[in-house]
């Protein structure tokens, strides 16, 4: 039979964005020792039976008996080999993953997949797992199939999988991969009026490059990793600028909106007419953040002296949600502005760019006029977003070791100044290279700090006996390993500790006990507290019925801002080293030490985390509420109108006004309480002080970046908590390797 293909309305299915995962294990099937794979109904048992130990999801099934149903419908005998990497594929990208492939999955199932995890290996030990099923074929068997079979093209035509090379994607992800990389090179490949130094353009830029970046003191760096950033960002309508905490990615964009507003200014071509910029977040958290900090940056520029006469005005301070910028529509994934109703933006800047899914990258990309500029900034070894694809972390894999052509060098050298050094140049550096620009010194972390020093050992997996000694007795000012001397404790000694430092924070543990810190200004910082500080804030209050909307107010707003100087931050969801364990141990412990009224159900104190965007509320997910006992009721039966305390959750507003917006419990719909947080939820966070708990036993979870990215989001103190002292060390061992095409695509 000659291979025909479908058009887009036979093969018009998606995979749905989530779904429920049957976790109860079922009896399993006992283990067939015949096993085969030449018959289609021996594989679809198989998926069911995997399906219904949890191995993988009732989604992962349906997509193979979907694929079943086309080929059967196109006269093709469904190929059992087909169904099962359909089924395989679909779970991939459950897991992040952007696409299987197939060499690396017949070389490799069990890393591959890691299915059955820990847990259910013991669970079903009787079920023969994907490794076993695998080792019947061979990677040419499965491509060849792959080739043969109608569900499957080149991209080419419209079917429900792509091969690309050995990698087998589901339609809708290989066509966002695609979508990105096309945004990406066609960018890139877009000639600038920059790029000859000595047009006007470039000179403007030069000049306006040199009022923002003063000459560095003869202690610090020569070279000015800043000011080369936003020289390479300038040149292009893509750029990336990656770097570690407080390294001056905010600085770093305000002065570059700045210097492009000079080159606008100075323009004849625009006639003087300055960009129109937009920032965003890709959550209401990572919004906020930037708003808080972003205003304070902008009016420190020397605007007077900057050509183009650069006003206030023209650098934006307000950063919305991408959500918000694309204009989500209730009920579907596609977004108000797409390619037929673009964004009235000439350059738009998305900030904690290692947060965003494939998914959403590739609307942006749909959303921007073609001559748009689009600059990312993040920091590359953070944990990638929770759904598919690690965007950022794929373009900035080669950002550490530069690639500069000898033209960018020659480009930079006449911008700015700097000499780029001869090992971030390299002949052979491809096109995305010269938009990348990585950020190398932290302005924020003394040179000393045991949270800069810690986090670095992390990343680059070089943590040392002697680092490890320190943080446990104590020997950074600003880390401490509470129980880093105790190689196995007992899960009640841990317990118990958990929940000691929950309540004060353990400054004791501290070196000198956590006193006598200062800020560069020599102010002192703020001490390490855990959550009586923020609770013991609300239980003094002396508000009443009478006081002003405005007081309860400004109370709201004191208590949120204790209630972020500390954070539990674990790595799992479920058992007791989970969110939800740690969750009910912290509240028992609490209502223990009377500072909350009650452990479960709504309550005075009780901060809760926003899981899922309320569009109607103007709530979004990651966004923190507390909830407060206002005597703002009336009791209808009660003809004095004597006021009844009602329970009302307190939410900053995401818009950085500072404004307070108070909404009934009963109105909330997705939300866990949050006295723990993942460190996947944290992302795009800070706190003074933050704990990272780790369980008595490595998972696939317990991943470097997790750990580095746990680290990072203390500000100013960090406690580290374990179930078993060797996870630690052995979690950093661990690396997140997403499958994908990005990179190559676009270094082709
Ligand atoms: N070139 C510089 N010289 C001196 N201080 C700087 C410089 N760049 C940034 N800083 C200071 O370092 C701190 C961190 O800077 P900034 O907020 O820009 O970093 P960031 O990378 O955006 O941080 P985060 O990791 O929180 O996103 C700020 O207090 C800022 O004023």
């Amino acid at each position: 039979m000659s291979k025909t293909r479908n058009t887009e309305s036979q093969f018009s299915f998606d995979l749905e964005e989530t779904i429920d995962v049957d976790k109860t294990p079922s009896a399993s099937p006992s283990r067939d020792s015949s096993l085969t794979l030449d018959q289609t109904e021996k594989v679809l048992e198989l998926l069911d039976s995997w399906q219904q130990a949890g191995w993988i999801r009732p989604l992962d099934v349906r997509f193979a008996r979907l694929i079943q149903d086309l080929s059967e419908e196109q006269g093709e005998a469904p190929q059992p080999l087909v169904l099962l990497l359909a089924a395989l594929t679909s779970h991939q990208v459950g897991r992040g993953h952007v696409c299987v492939d197939l060499a690396d999955l017949i070389a490799d199932a069990n890393n591959t997949l890691s299915l059955p995890s820990e847990e259910q290996e013991n669970a079903d030990s009787n079920l023969n797992g994907p490794e076993e099923v695998l080792a019947l074929v061979s990677s040419e068997q499965c491509l060849h199939s792959m080739r043969a079979t109608l569900a499957v093209s080149d991209g080419s035509h419209t079917t429900p999988m792509v091969l690309s090379g050995t990698r087998l994607y589901l339609r809708r992800f290989w066509r966002y991969e695609q979508q990105i990389a096309a945004g990406i090179l066609q960018r890139l490949a877009q000639p600038s009026t920059l790029s000859d130094p000595s047009s006007a353009a470039a000179k403007t830029l030069s000049h306006a490059l040199d009022v923002l970046f003063k000459p560095q003191s003869s202690t610090g760096p020569t070279v000015d990793y800043q000011k080369l950033a936003c020289a390479l960002a300038a040149r292009n309508r893509f750029a990336v600028i990656t770097g570690g905490p407080g390294t001056g990615k905010t600085t770093t964009v305000v002065n570059l909106l700045a210097a492009l507003q000079s080159v606008a200014g100075e323009s004849a071509e625009r006639d003087g007419r300055k960009y129109r910029i937009r920032l965003a977040a890709p959550t209401g958290k990572a919004a906020a953040r930037l708003n808080e900090s972003i205003g304070g940056a902008a009016s420190r520029l020397p605007l007077t002296q900057l050509p183009g006469q650069v006003s206030l005005a023209d650098i934006p301070t307000k950063v919305t949600t991408l959500h918000r910028l694309l204009g989500s529509r209730p009920d579907t994934r596609k977004f108000r502005h797409n390619r037929d109703n673009p964004l009235l933006v000439d350059i738009l800047v998305i900030d904690e760019a290692s947060m965003v899914d494939l998914d959403m990258m590739a609307s942006v990309f749909d959303a921007l006029p073609a001559n748009a500029q689009l600059i990312l900034l993040g920091d590359k070894d953070q944990l990638a977003s929770v759904d598919a694809g690690a965007v950022l972390g794929e373009l900035c894999q080669r950002a550490p070791d530069g690639h500069y052509l000898p033209d960018t060098a020659q480009w930079l050298k006449a911008i700015t100044g700097t000499d780029i050094p001869t090992n971030l140049q390299d002949s052979e550096g491809q096109p995305l290279d010269q938009a990348v620009a990585m950020l190398r010194k932290s302005y924020r972390f003394a040179e000393g700090s045991g949270i800069r020093q810690l986090a670095e050992a992390v990343n680059t997996n070089t943590l040392n006996d002697n680092m490890l000694q320190r943080a446990r007795s104590a020997g950074f000012e600003d880390v401490v390993w509470l129980n880093g001397r105790t190689s196995k404790p007992s899960l009640d000694d841990t317990q118990a500790l958990i929940c000691r430092h929950a309540v004060s924070g353990s400054p004791e543990a501290f070196y000198n006990n956590g006193e006598e810190r200062f800020h560069g200004n020599n102010q002192p910082l703020p001490p390490p507290v855990g959550y009586r500080h923020y609770l013991s804030l609300m239980q003094s209050h002396t508000l009443n019925a009478n006081s002003t909307t405005e007081q309860w107010d400004e109370l709201a707003r004191s208590v949120l801002e204790a209630f972020s100087d500390f954070q539990v931050l674990c790595a799992l969801r479920r058992g007791p080293w989970g969110v939800e364990g740690l969750n009910e141990l912290i509240a028992h412990h609490l209502l223990k030490q009377r500072l909350i009224p009650r452990a479960e159900g709504w309550y005075a104190g009780r901060p809760v985390l926003i899981t899922g965007n309320d569009y109607n509320l103007g709530l979004m997910n990651g966004d923190v509420g507390i909830t407060f006992s206002l005597p703002w009721g009336t009791n209808d039966q009660n003809n004095n109108a004597q006021p009844q305390p009602v329970l009302r959750v307190a939410f900053p507003s995401s818009d950085g006004s500072g404004d307070i917006r108070w909404i009934s419990p009963s109105r909330l719909q997705q939300l866990e309480t949050v006295y723990a947080m993942t460190v996947h939820k944290s992302q795009g966070s800070e706190f003074n002080h933050t704990c990272l708990i780790l369980p008595d036993r490595l998972s696939p979870v317990l991943t470097r970046e997790l750990v580095y990215t746990g680290i990072t989001r203390a500000r100013n103190w960090f406690s580290l908590i374990t179930g078993d002292a060797s996870v630690f060390s052995e979690s950093v061992e661990q690396r997140v390797v997403r499958a994908s095409g990005l990179a190559s695509v676009l270094t082709r």
